[in-house]
């Protein structure tokens, strides 16, 4: 199930127009504050009908503007989590996770057993004879999340689900979001929050002023020197590997497709099992550069690489993308491993830098501290 989804909207002083689409699995929708996410997620929801829209789920469409189609939203079969779990404050949350199942197709209704599924997996068994006034955020986030899967949804549509939550429940949340992956479905997630994106998102689509400046696979939309005018200071690379173990004086070790790496281990989950997917993201201010392999210094990553194109950033600086020399780690996404760096333009002409030139990279164990861990190996990007 895929949705596919074209959109053209013109409001004063915007333009919209966008065209991507969003496999199984969680499809982050990212960008600055007015870069057009909700605008996106209010034509995908059919709360809004665009200029022009042509937005397909699977074989339904949902809008067509050229065909005159357009599917109200209860007949869409999305199920929704916003920033405010809007549960029904007067039901219980049994009846509130009941209502989500009601509202699905007959025929397609989860049977009791499902029920029971979701509530186990979302951990919300002792809460179901309370009113939502009586929990916290955090256990309202989770029972909006059943009550939407609940409803047999073709499609979850979450839009900034974390951003009410502080730090803690964040955290706690955060591996429910990772289990609904395995529902197979479609997963459309606006954030913009980095941190969130790097731990759960399998595609990116990254928007900039109403269009998208980067769409495709995590890994490779992170380190895309287009991402830089969303992303600002942020821009950076997402690089995936593995947790291989502690090493004897306490670092931690990380085996990804361009070599291995050693960060901090507090920096990482204490009871991380060997083999668990690691995706680390390195801001380009933290890379340097050099021609040779660099000698008696005290950054503990060099990476062996080439370059592969140089841009101007919108600040002015230069952002030069490495593709890395791969070592015997695997990256499950098969794209070839990135890194940006940004220096000065100085330093790209005394380097005299050009495409295809080979180059270390050189990071610094500490500056490496977004981490984000799946507790189990071998997930997809
Ligand atoms: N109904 C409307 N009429 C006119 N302009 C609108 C309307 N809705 C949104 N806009 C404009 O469209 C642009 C995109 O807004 P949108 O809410 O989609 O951005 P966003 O990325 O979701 O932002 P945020 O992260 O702040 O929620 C903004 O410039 C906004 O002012």
């Amino acid at each position: 199930m895929t949705l596919t989804a074209v959109i053209r909207q013109n409001w004063r002083g915007f333009a919209m127009d966008v065209s991507f689409s969003a496999r199984p699995g969680v499809t982050a929708l990212f960008g600055r504050s007015g870069a057009g996410k909700t605008t996106v997620v209010n034509a995908v929801a059919g709360l809004l009908r665009p200029d022009f829209a042509r937005i397909t789920l699977a074989d339904l469409v949902l809008s067509d503007t050229a065909t005159q189609r357009f599917l109200p939203p209860h007949r869409r079969r999305i199920g929704y989590v916003f920033q405010d779990a809007r549960l029904f404050p007067h039901l219980s949350v049994r009846a509130n996770l009941d209502y989500g199942r009601r509202f699905a197709p007959r025929a397609e209704r989860p049977p009791a057993a499902r029920f029971d599924e979701v509530v186990s997996l979302l951990g919300i068994a002792a809460l179901l004879d309370r009113r939502p006034g009586a929990l916290s955020g955090g256990e309202k986030q989770r029972v909006a999340l059943g009550r939407a899967i609940l409803s047999a949804p073709r499609l979850l549509l979450m839009d900034e689900p974390l951003a009410a939550l502080d730090e803690a429940r964040k955290a706690a949340i955060l591996p429910y979001l990772e289990n609904l992956r395995a529902l197979g479905l479609p997963i459309l997630y606006v954030s913009h929050s980095l941190a969130e994106i790097t731990r759960l998102a399998d595609h990116v689509v990254m928007l900039d002023a109403g269009r998208v400046a980067a769409e495709g696979p995590a890994a490779r939309v992170l380190s895309d020197p287009a991402s830089a005018a969303a992303l600002g200071r942020e821009t950076g690379a997402l690089l995936i590997g593995r947790f291989a173990g502690i090493v004897e004086d306490g670092l931690a070790l990380l085996d990804t497709a361009a070599g291995a790496l050693h960060v901090a281990r507090h920096d990482l989950p204490p009871d991380l099992a060997s083999g668990a997917t690691v995706r680390l993201r390195v801001l380009a201010s933290d890379v340097m550069l050099a021609l040779d392999v660099p000698q008696g210094i005290s950054a503990l990553n060099v990476l062996a690489g080439h370059v592969d194109r140089i841009d101007t950033a919108p600040d002015g600086s230069v952002l030069v993308r490495l593709l890395l020399a791969t070592g015997n780690g695997t990256d499950p996404t098969n794209t070839a491993p990135a890194l940006l760096s940004r220096i000065t333009a100085r330093s790209l002409r005394q380097m005299g830098l050009r495409p295809g030139q080979p180059v270390h990279a050189i990071l610094k164990s500490v500056s490496i501290t977004d981490i984000a861990a799946r507790p189990w190996p071998g997930m997809a990007s």
